[in-house]
């Protein structure tokens, strides 16, 4: 039988790593973030205990009045004997109301205190985790774990665990009771216990597989609920908007059957776990009564007996919702772990190295690369020397690995082979935290967070920096970025765009990704085409105060337009996964045949798409703010 791909196929459909652990091996995992609060747990637990112990209690109490001033009172017509046995019983009814009230206050706030823990650590997690992990995790996957899943183990620990234990103690404690109390009708009572055992252990298997496949279900079904509103826009463009609904539909048609199946699963159990004890019971009431009638057990034991099994039964008839409880946890556990167990390959060194001559002199050394799934790799033994302080421009044709490169100077990927150096030393080698406030990155599809623009533009600035030093940074990039439309929103540059951004034009979203770069002032800045989205006269500004900014910074700028070339003082000629030629822009027309095909096809399409070569003539550049204004007045309609 063909297996599922664990990389394509939906997270509903991949085999599960963890089924075969024991659910309190799995569940044991969870210790670690229970400990701090297992003192309040365990407190909440005695006093669940308690609780149960005090019902348990009364039944004996009940014998005692029975057997004792109920049957004297009979005779002698004396109310007034039963009061002390009633007052006994009352004492116990207030205790374990009392421990029962205990319980919730006392779990109530480490249950909340586990799950944002283990919420935090899963976001930390996922935050540190490398983009290789998030290139093959759906973020609705990652949602529903933090959300959902969290939810349950929250519910669980608080209810489900303490309910498990004190049914368990509760149900040992009250057919020990029976069976020293009652001798053979205990004894019969117990013989119940065995198919009871018998179904709750099938229904654990059983229901343990549905509940992973209805906690996946959800997750993809998130999956596709976050694409449909990402990309809202596409759907209603194209008119697909049926089909989404279709497929979703589909998925979530899929959940409600599974669903069901969960349902029916519990329910089938709930009618043997509730059918099983009342027959038992009734097998009891007739064993009794002959018991009874016989002289060999007395009027008040048959009552308490009666009394303690009505106590049993409550947690026996339970137990198909705690199991289940504890099934949805363990299933939690599992899906929680595997994220959180997913060890991060891109760590750092134990000896980290700092640069001694921190210039910003970047280096490919011989470097291969390829992706986890792919079947050859994108980069194969690259040597590109970025001397401090140049501009190189990379022009490659499309899917030829010129965003796969930059990506591996800041180390968002490790190279399968060869070195990437800054300043001499192997990125694997220093501190991640040092590479990353080496190197700033642009990229073409611009992310911006939905906080302010000073925020976002101020992301990469160390948060120590003095409030004027930051002031200036900000002011400077959005100069550069040729941003300033952000200082006329309605709110200025504390304005917060909306969700990513959206509520900002394609090239001012741009635009401010590319002063976040600017605003870092790193050693070495990586411009993915940071342009792409931008007219002709803003592009030709942004370019002309850009070559003032870079002078200092070691730049890699991705062209997929001729204009940016320009930017360059080189430029390096990315083919078939190798640097192919390097040299000036004139040098490589003159020299290389490659390379005049790949400005060629980027000409063409730059005049398809209305956008100036080369050699096109510079508009002026106030009809860059010209242009900045009408961004203005767009995105003030906008917000
Ligand atoms: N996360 C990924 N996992 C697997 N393969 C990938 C991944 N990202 C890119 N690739 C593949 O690597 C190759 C190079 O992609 P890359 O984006 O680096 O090219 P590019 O030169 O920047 O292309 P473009 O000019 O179109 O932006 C492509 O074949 C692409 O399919």
């Amino acid at each position: 039988m063909p297996t599922a791909d664990p990389v394509t196929a939906p997270a509903s459909a991949r085999p599960i790593a963890d089924a075969d652990q024991s659910t309190v091996a799995a569940l044991r995992r969870l210790l670690p973030f229970v400990r701090p609060a297992l003192p309040r747990l365990v407190a909440g637990m005695f006093s669940a205990l308690g609780a149960s112990l005090a019902a348990l209690a009364i039944p004996r109490v009940l014998q005692r009045m029975v057997d004792g001033p109920l049957a004297a009172g009979a005779r002698e017509h004396d109310a007034g004997a039963l009061w002390g046995a009633i007052a006994v019983v009352l004492a116990l009814g207030l205790a374990e109301a009392g421990l029962v009230l205990a319980r919730r206050n006392l779990v109530m706030l480490p249950g909340t205190r586990v799950e944002a823990d283990l919420r935090m650590a899963l976001f930390r997690h996922l935050q540190d985790l490398p983009v290789a992990f998030h290139d093959r995790w759906a973020g609705g996957q990652l949602l529903s774990r933090s959300m959902s899943d969290l939810g349950l183990l929250r519910r669980w620990l608080v209810f489900g665990l303490l309910q498990l234990v004190v049914s368990c103690v509760t149900v040992l404690v009250g057919v020990g009771l029976l069976a020293a109390t009652t001798g053979w009708l205990g004894v019969v009572y117990l013989v119940g216990a065995v198919p009871v055992t018998v179904i709750a252990f099938r229904f654990s298997r059983r229901y343990r597989a549905i509940a992973r496949r209805s906690q996946d279900q959800a997750g993809d079904l998130a999956t596709t609920v976050e694409e449909s509103v990402h990309g809202i826009r596409v759907l209603k463009a194209f008119g697909r908007g049926r089909d989404a609904l279709a497929s979703f539909t589909g998925q979530a048609e899929r959940l409600r059957s599974t669903e069901l199946a969960k349902a029916r699963a519990q329910a089938q159990v709930n009618v043997a776990l509730t059918l099983i004890p009342e027959l038992t019971l009734a097998v009891c009431l007739v064993l009794g009564a002959l018991l009874a009638h016989d002289g060999a057990l007395s009027v008040g034991a048959l009552t308490a007996f009666f009394a303690t099994a009505a106590v049993i039964n409550g947690p026996v008839v339970d137990l198909g919702m705690t199991l289940s409880m504890t099934f949805n946890a363990r299933t939690a556990v599992d899906r929680l772990f595997d994220v959180l167990s997913t060890a991060n390959p891109l760590t750092d060194p134990t000896d980290p190295i700092e640069p001694a001559d921190p210039r910003g002199h970047v280096r490919l050394r011989d470097v291969t690369f390829q992706y986890d799934d792919a079947v050859r790799p994108v980069l194969e033994h690259v040597d590109l020397d970025l001397p401090a302080g140049t501009t190189t421009a990379l022009v490659g044709l499309t899917g030829s690995g010129k965003s796969t490169l930059a990506m591996l100077i800041p180390r968002l990927y490790d190279v399968t082979g060869g070195a990437v150096e800054i300043d001499g030393v192997d990125v694997r080698r220093m501190r991640r935290a040092d590479v990353r406030r080496a190197v700033a990155v642009a990229f073409e599809d611009p992310t911006l967070f939905s906080t302010s623009v000073r925020e976002n533009v101020l992301l990469g600035v160390d948060d120590a920096l003095p409030d004027d030093v930051k002031q200036e940074r900000l002011a400077q990039a959005l100069d550069v970025a040729q941003a300033h439309f952000a200082t006329r929103l309605p709110h200025g540059v504390d304005t917060r765009v909306g969700e990513e951004g959206l509520s900002l034009s394609g090239g001012q979203r741009q635009r401010l990704a590319l002063a976040r770069a600017i605003a870092a002032r790193p050693r070495v800045l990586v411009l993915d085409d940071p342009l792409s989205a931008l007219d002709v006269a803003t592009e030709e500004a942004v370019t002309a105060r850009l070559r003032q900014a870079l002078t200092g910074a070691t730049t890699l700028v991705i062209a997929h337009r001729p204009s940016t070339v320009a930017l360059a003082d080189r430029v390096a000629v990315l083919r078939d996964g190798r640097v192919s030629a390097v040299g000036t822009h004139a040098e490589l027309l003159a020299t290389d045949p490659h390379y005049r095909y790949v400005i060629s096809a980027l000409e063409d399409d730059a005049a398809q798409h209305g956008v100036g070569a080369l050699d096109d003539p510079a508009p002026p550049t106030d009809m860059g703010a010209e242009s900045g204004l009408h961004d203005d007045e767009a995105t003030g309609a906008r917000l």
